[in-house]
């Protein structure tokens, strides 16, 4: 059996607006080759605990580490450029730009080039190496000189996925990425994602999600937060044996729940 090894590691964290608690001690590790969704209700918590994970908000209690180190007051694009990376809907603020420059305006955050480069991105030699790679992974070399406007929905979907990639992350998370997608095409999404996991060398994918159908199928474990606090944390099979936090996760629950 193949040993698994801790890559993101949370203790306790908390997260709090004024008297509102948004996240309340919360545990969570995260290992090489899982894929753990967040599921929950609406305001349950999911984006908080992301944000805080991803260092884009500090923790009010606890500490996060990110292969054995503690990442506190490292920020987002940092964190992001030594391995923890979350998909940043690059395609949806850039719309004019094409396929290509989006991908390479994270591949120039990654080798750490200055943003005055950014003109002669397209000539730059490891700039190019890491586009053409990352649009092969996901399948976008034909659209490549297209606008991100003009991409199918699918493909925006995947471009906002594949710029996150150019960052070369050993996990990356992952919020709705088939959210707007079709019945029809979000299977063919989470493929071409998960392929391009394995070619490019992600370790483990955390995914916030509601649509139980992904969840079930992609998931090799399931988080359920509710109110800000975990409620279950379990393989994937047990989670969808036990009626009771499914029936919260999916918006019929009861009230109370006990904690995991
Ligand atoms: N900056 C903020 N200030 C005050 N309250 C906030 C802030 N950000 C989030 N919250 C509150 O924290 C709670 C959790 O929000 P969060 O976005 O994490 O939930 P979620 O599970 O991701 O919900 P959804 O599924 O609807 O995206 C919500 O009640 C939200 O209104």
């Amino acid at each position: 059996m193949q040993r698994e090894k801790m890559l993101l590691r949370a203790v306790n964290i908390s997260r709090h607006y004024g008297d509102f608690r948004a996240l309340e001690h919360v545990d969570l590790s995260l290992s090489t080759g899982e894929f753990v969704s967040v599921v929950g209700p609406n305001g349950a918590g999911k984006s908080t605990l992301v944000n805080v994970l991803t260092g884009l908000h500090q923790p009010t209690t606890g500490r996060v580490y990110f292969r054995g180190d503690d990442i506190a007051g490292v920020g987002a694009v940092e964190l992001a450029t030594c391995g923890l990376a979350r998909a940043f809907q690059l395609a949806n603020v850039f719309l004019d730009l094409t396929v290509r420059q989006t991908i390479a305006v994270s591949a120039s955050s990654y080798l750490k080039l200055r943003r005055s480069a950014f003109v002669n991105l397209m000539g730059h030699g490891e700039v190019d190496g890491i586009v053409r790679r990352v649009a092969q992974a996901f399948e976008l070399t034909p659209w490549l000189d297209v606008k991100a406007r003009a991409l199918p929905h699918g493909r925006r979907k995947l471009l906002d996925v594949a710029s996150a990639f150019a960052l070369h992350p050993k996990v990356i998370l992952l919020d709705e990425p088939t959210a707007g997608v079709s019945t029809a095409d979000k299977h063919g999404v989470m493929e071409t994602l998960l392929s391009a996991s394995k070619t490019l060398g992600v370790e483990a994918i955390v995914l916030v999600e509601h649509d139980m159908d992904l969840v079930s199928r992609y998931s090799t474990r399931i988080i359920a937060m509710q109110a800000g606090k975990k409620i279950a944390d379990l393989p994937r099979d047990e989670f969808f044996q036990n009626e009771e936090v499914v029936s919260i996760v999916i918006g019929k629950g009861a009230a109370n729940v006990s904690c995991a």
